[in-house]
This record gives C-alpha cells, sequence and structure tokens, in this order.
C-alpha cells in the first residue's frame, strides 16, 4: 500500500524533508494498546514502541503518538519499530481523559471530516449535535451530518428534522441513510473524498458500525479483532481503527470517538453558535455573559423570539463545561507546580546531607 493511500500528501512531505527525517520509515498509527502502535507503512505494518527519549520529554499525554499520527520510524527485522518522531498534526479529537479531571486525552489526529450520526427514530438530539459541531469546530474537523435509520419513520418526520431552524443555520450537509433500503448511500459514498480522513461521532446504536460495514465492504466490526502474526511467533491481535474505504477515503474508528466531552472548546463554542456571538458585539459591556446584564442583546434577541431558547441554553450549557475543564486544567498545573517545588527542595536537602 503506497502512503498516499493511508492519507499521505505535499503537507506531510515537506514537514518530513523540514526535520530530516530521510533515514526513517514514514507510516500512520493505526491503532494504540499500553504505548505499543501498529504502524502502518508502505512495507507493511510494524508494531512499535517510543524511543526513552520521547518517553522523558513528553509534557503531557499529547506528546505521545495518537491514532491518526504519522511518525517516523527505525524499523528492526520486518515488523518491529521505535518511533522516534510524531509529525505535527492538523487536527486533534480530544476529550477530558477518564479520571482524571483538567487532562486531556488524544483520541485522534489528522482527521478531515467527521460524521455526526444520530438515528432519526429516537436519537436525535438537536443539543448533542451542537456538541458534537463544537468538538469538530475546536478540531479544525469539518462535521458531516449523518441521520440513519430514516426507514423507520415517514419521509415527513425527516424533512421537520432537515428544516429544523436550529439545524439549517448552522450551514452544515445534511445526509440522510437506510441500512434497510440503502437509501442514501450513493450520495454519501460521493461525498467520500480519496485520501482523505474520516470519523464518526455518535452515541451508541445509531448505526455507526452498520455504516462502517457498509462502507468498507467488509464486516469489519462483527470480527472485532483481527490477528495478526508476528514474527516473534506468537499472534499480535489488534482492533483495526483505521481503515482503508473501498473508494479510497480513509475511516478512522476509535472506540473512545464515541463518547466524547468537551475539553478546551472556546473558539468551537464560538463558530458553533455564531448567532449568539454576532448579537453579542452589541452588548453593553464587553465581558457581557449574556445572562443577567443589562444591555445584553443576546436576552434582549431571546425576548425578542429572534434566538431560540433551547440553542441559547445548550450554549450556556457548553460554557460551562468549558469554565469547569479550564479551572480543572489551571487547578492541576498550579498542583503540579507546587509539587515540583517540593521535589526539588526534596533533592536540595538530599545533596546537602550528602556532604
Ligand atoms: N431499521 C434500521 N436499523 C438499523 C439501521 N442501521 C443500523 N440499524 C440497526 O441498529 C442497531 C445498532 O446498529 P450499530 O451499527 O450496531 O450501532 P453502533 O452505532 O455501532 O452502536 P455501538 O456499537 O453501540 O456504538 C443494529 O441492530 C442495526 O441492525 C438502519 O438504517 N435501519
Ligand atoms: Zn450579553
Amino acid at each position: 500500500m503506497k502512503l498516499e493511500d493511508l492519507g499521505y500528501n505535499n503537507n506531510f512531505e515537506t514537514l518530513r524533508v523540514k526535520q530530516k527525517l530521510d533515514d526513517f520509515e514514514i507510516g500512520r498509527i493505526r491503532s494504540e494498546h499500553k504505548e505499543r502502535y501498529i504502524v502502518m507503512t508502505q512495507k507493511g505494518d510494524f508494531e512499535a514502541e517510543i524511543t526513552g527519549n520521547m518517553q522523558y520529554t513528553a509534557k503531557s499525554r499529547e506528546d505521545f503518538p495518537a491514532v491518526g499520527d504519522w511518525v517516523a520510524l527505525a524499523t528492526y527485522g520486518s515488523n518491529l519499530g521505535i518511533i522516534h518522531k510524531v509529525l505535527p498534526r492538523f487536527s486533534v479529537i480530544k476529550r477530558q481523559a477518564v479520571g482524571h479531571v483538567g487532562e486531556v486525552q488524544i483520541i485522534a489526529t489528522n482527521i478531515d471530516y467527521a460524521f455526526l450520526i444520530q438515528s432519526v427514530d429516537r436519537d436525535f438530539n438537536i443539543n448533542r449535535l451542537e456538541r458534537y459541531l463544537t468538538i469538530c469546530n475546536s478540531s479544525h474537523v469539518t462535521p458531516i451530518i449523518v441521520l440513519t435509520k430514516t426507514d423507520l419513520v415517514d419521509e415527513k418526520h425527516i424533512s421537520e428534522i432537515k428544516n429544523n431552524p436550529r439545524l439549517s443555520i448552522k450551514k452544515v450537509l445534511v445526509l440522510a441513510l437506510s441500512n434497510e433500503t440503502k437509501y442514501g448511500y450513493e450520495t454519501l459514498i460521493s461525498t467520500i473524498k480519496k485520501g482523505k480522513t474520516y470519523c464518526m461521532l455518535g452515541s451508541s446504536g445509531v448505526g455507526k458500525s452498520t455504516l462502517l460495514n457498509n462502507l468498507s465492504g467488509r464486516n469489519i466490526m462483527e470480527t472485532g479483532s483481527i490477528s495478526q502474526s508476528s514474527n516473534r511467533g506468537k499472534h499480535v491481535s489488534s482492533h483495526r481503527e483505521l481503515i482503508v474505504l473501498k473508494n479510497g477515503g480513509i475511516l478512522i474508528d476509535t472506540p473512545g470517538m464515541r463518547e466524547i466531552g468537551i475539553t478546551d472548546a472556546v473558539a468551537g463554542i464560538e463558530t458553533t453558535f455564531d448567532e449568539i456571538m454576532s448579537l453579542s458585539e452589541k452588548c453593553k459591556f464587553r465581558d457581557c455573559t449574556h445572562t443577567t446584564e443589562i444591555g445584553c442583546s443576546v436576552l434582549k434577541a431571546l425576548e425578542e423570539g429572534r434566538l431560540e431558547i433551547k440553542s441559547y441554553e445548550n450554549y450556556l450549557k457548553l460554557q460551562r463545561e468549558q469554565t469547569h475543564f479550564e479551572s480543572a486544567v489551571a487547578k492541576k498545573r498550579k498542583a503540579d507546580k507546587a509539587f515540583g517545588k517540593m521535589i526539588k527542595i526534596h533533592k536540595k536537602m538530599k545533596n546537602r546531607n550528602k556532604y
């Protein structure tokens, strides 16, 4: 397989040349498990770890490779490698690390488009869509809304959803699909571009696995994990999280992508709720929170029915989540600093006691 088939392009090549990585194999991370990575290259898949240096100089989880990354790899034998460098990412999807408040976990990188998937029968929820849009807009990922299971409702219901003013002002492509009748698949497939990378955001049961199977032409999800033989005589089982689709698109499907909270998403919120942003330009106070202030043009628009109350409420909710995350980060930084100081003092004392 050529690197271009995995999404490699001139931008990455320029970065590779700039960083003088001629002595390395270039590959893309397909999956990660406990800091062991499967890297896809022109010469096949390699199982790799990062260099000790990378391990020690990493300041946070964001400095480690993630699924979707392009890396420079020193290879050993036919399928082992050491990752020396991660090429700069053009987009990053991240979430708050589970169980580590204020810490970011990267879910996938170098993604061009995200399918925001909701099923029209029960799951359809604009608040959730606005959340996904916020994630895309803060990650440099272009959103495409995909409505699934259209065979379960009538056409009127689908057009009601499509014409919902909260949805239509977002100016995002909306596609409707059915796995039963295969309605919409042709359109969807024609929007997928060769060499571009896609991911799926959507709750459990909306039809992501079904979509993936249809697009890949294989029953990947039922297979679950695929065994690969390794030179060391044992089988490494690895979940396929990066799949090259029939028409040349690349689909990343990491488990973490399925439920995702927002992190540092100020810009994402602003883009998603741009109608609120443009109203806020006319607020009396520059730091208006649009909640109780006199002369707030957002509140005025609400009163006059020019702004959807539910969209406004969701805006406030995501904003609160964002602030909560930021303050957790600040607290953590402070604690880390204090801890660093303590270690320093401790070291000094230890050294003093030596002499
Ligand atoms: N009627 C109908 N059912 C569908 C359609 N697409 C998927 N389903 C069904 O919906 C159920 C859930 O589909 P999945 O593809 O497993 O959903 P998922 O999003 O991958 O779910 P998780 O793996 O839990 O994240 C399955 O029983 C599918 O057969 C569709 O277009 N129409
Ligand atoms: Zn205001």
